[in-house]
């Protein structure tokens, strides 16, 4: 295991609900819990894919740590230094180190700016301001990220591009104040699925080349298993499971991953998959159950659940699950409980 670049602790985000007038005169505060207490490190030149279904808290997750959001409570630490640094100067340059790209490039982009200028502006706002430094620099980073020749692309417009394309651009604006750590939230589901690849491979290179640490934010287990070293699987604002990507993948232990490892498709059409079915409906973000979040939708849910608070198992090398039960001894709801 590598050294830790980011440290999240015990990181909340609660945001407030208001019901309507009754609730304006209540003075019981309604909150959506979208992170409820998460531990993650993530290590130098790691890939750390987030994992879960939509409405879990990964992209709040992922908002938070580029502070396009702040948390509730808990603390992040990137190379030693909290995020949440006060002092003006500091702050504008610990901005530079985490990077976002997200998954609608067409919306990331604005229209009336060419690509010079979408990728120039970030240096501009650190205060560099030479236009030959800027263009040698934009042309630089279009070539990294494989826009080339880079001349033939750096006075588009968005709209003169593919949806690749612009990915592209939105990579290279991102790297190119040189960050530490690439947040990348969904990042190809938007794009042609025969393009996904290549957008993949790119963030691979990145981080082979640039050393860059990354958080991959997706739902898309076979993206997660593609690209990333570890994986953390999260369920209403907690985390399910955690491990090396491989070994969740191989040997799931949350019933949670299970489920969620049971629905990707398999290519091989002779492989026979056992689908665990659970309950489609979305869960309640408000009121949360007792003990496990997952158990009202558990396949094995067992009365003991409701005294679940969450806390790690290890089951393995960097390998850890929340669930109270070990894996064999995981029954069909119903039957007899622990
Ligand atoms: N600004 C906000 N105000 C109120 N609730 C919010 C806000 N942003 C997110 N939420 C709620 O927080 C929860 C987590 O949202 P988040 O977008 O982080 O989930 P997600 O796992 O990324 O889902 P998706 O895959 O759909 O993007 C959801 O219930 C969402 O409705």
């Amino acid at each position: 295991m590598g050294t830790p670049l980011i440290q999240i602790k015990d990181l909340k985000k609660y945001y407030p609900v208001n019901k309507g007038l009754k609730d304006m005169f209540s003075k019981e505060k309604v909150f959506v819990k979208a992170i409820d207490g998460i531990d993650l490190t993530i290590h130098k030149g790691e890939i750390l894919g987030l994992a879960g279904e939509s409405g879990s808290g990964k992209t709040t997750t992922g908002e938070i740590l580029v502070r396009l959001q702040d948390a509730t409570e808990g603390s992040i630490t990137i190379d030693g230094h909290p995020l949440d640094v006060k002092d003006g100067k500091l702050k504008k340059s610990f901005r530079k180190e985490v990077q976002m790209i997200f998954q609608d490039p067409y919306e990331t982009l604005n229209p009336r700016f060419n690509v010079f200028d979408t990728i120039a502006e970030p240096l501009r706002i650190h205060g560099l301001r030479d236009k030959k430094v800027l263009y040698e620099k934009v042309i630089k980073v279009l070539e990294i990220a494989e826009l080339k020749p880079a001349e033939h692309f750096i006075f588009r417009y968005p709209h003169e591009l593919s949806g690749g394309q612009r990915q592209r651009v939105a990579i290279a604006r991102g790297i190119v104040v040189e960050p530490k750590v690439l947040v990348a939230d969904e990042p190809v589901s938007m794009l042609d699925v025969s393009i996904r690849a290549d957008i993949l491979n790119l963030l691979k290179r990145l981080r082979q080349d640039m050393g860059l640490t990354m958080l991959y934010v997706s739902h898309d287990l076979s993206t997660i298993k593609y690209l990333c070293d570890r994986i953390a699987i999260m369920y209403l604002g907690k985390i399910m499971e955690i491990g090396p990507v491989d070994e969740v993948v191989a040997n799931p232990r949350h019933p949670y991953t299970q489920v969620l490892l049971s629905a990707v498709p398999v290519a091989d059409p002779d492989y026979q998959k056992e689908r665990i079915i659970i309950d489609d409906e979305a869960p309640d973000q408000i009121n949360l159950p007792v003990g496990c979040r997952f158990s009202p939708r558990c396949p094995f849910a067992q009365e003991a659940c409701t005294r679940c608070d969450h806390s790690f198992t290890q089951v393995g090398e960097d390998h850890y699950h929340a669930c109270i039960f070990e894996k064999e001894a995981l029954k069909p709801r119903g039957s007899s409980s622990v």
